[in-house]
């Protein structure tokens, strides 16, 4: 492992992910992504309920950190905890890479928040790629001006300790019922959250993107006028004038 991989890795995982996959899933859909991963034989990948924080926040596209909560108990819970610097929701904000996306198992909980907006600005500044959470955030409308792709059922105001223990960093989680390992890639868009399983992450962005681009092609023939039927899904015959279509530069028009 490289010394900048390493860096990059917090108790074996490895949170790097290549800028060409990148750049690819910034460009495809959660939806797509979903497809690809169908015909993998996973049909429990999306996060039901989960929104955009802000419709016009950009795409969300980075390795899962992960932080787990389960319901606070007031002999335990207290805000004087959670002002302690042992408390790991605290060092996950510190913690998360850059580059990755901190989700959030809040077993649903909207009693409390899963981060506000100056944990929000510290993610920013640390160059993480986004948050997400399966409870909600507070200080919804600061947290849009920080500019970073969030996912939440919806707002939660009150402060964590009323309902939430951080009880685990970095550990599989489940959120909004979909499993989460540390290190699976997130995809994110206004439909919601896709997670791909690390290992596929390559081939599922590859297979992704050449969906995309055939939807683009099927997009303008439907704007001329043209049937989905024999067009999308693609078929043998239409696969081959897309084929042509690339090989001619992919113009915009006949
Ligand atoms: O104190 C909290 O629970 C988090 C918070 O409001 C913030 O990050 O702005
Ligand atoms: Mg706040």
């Amino acid at each position: 492992m490289s010394a900048k991989t390493a860096a990059e890795s917090r108790d074996g995982v490895c949170f790097s992910l290549d800028a060409e996959t990148r750049v690819k899933l910034e460009r495809v859909g959660s939806a797509n992504v979903a497809n690809v991963l169908l015909g993998h034989g996973f049909r429990n990948i999306m996060m039901p309920g989960l929104k955009p924080l802000n419709g016009s926040q950009r795409q969300l596209v980075g390795p899962a950190y992960t932080l787990r909560f389960i319901p606070a108990r007031e002999d335990i819970d207290s805000m004087g905890d959670y002002s302690r610097d042992d408390n790991l929701h605290r060092i996950a904000i510190e913690q998360c890479p850059s580059g990755a996306v901190l989700v959030v198992d809040a077993f649903g909980c909207l009693g409390g928040a899963s981060m506000g907006d100056m944990m929000a600005a510290r993610l920013v500044h640390r160059g993480v790629a986004g948050a997400v959470t399966d409870g909600g955030f507070r200080d919804i409308d600061a947290i849009a001006q920080t500019g970073l792709p969030c996912y939440q059922r919806e707002a939660a105001p009150a402060a964590t300790p009323i309902r939430m223990h951080p009880i685990a960093l970095n550990e599989p989680i489940g959120c909004a019922g979909v499993a989460v390992y540390p290190g699976d890639v997130l995809v994110g868009d206004g439909d919601g959250v896709a997670v791909i399983p690390r290992e596929l992450v390559t081939e599922v962005a590859e297979a992704a993107l050449a969906a995309v681009e055939y939807e683009q092609f099927a997009a303008r023939e439907i704007a001329r006028g043209r049937s989905i039927l024999g067009l999308f899904p693609a078929t043998p015959e239409s696969r081959v004038e897309y084929d042509e279509w690339v090989a001619a530069g992919r113009p915009e028009q006949h």
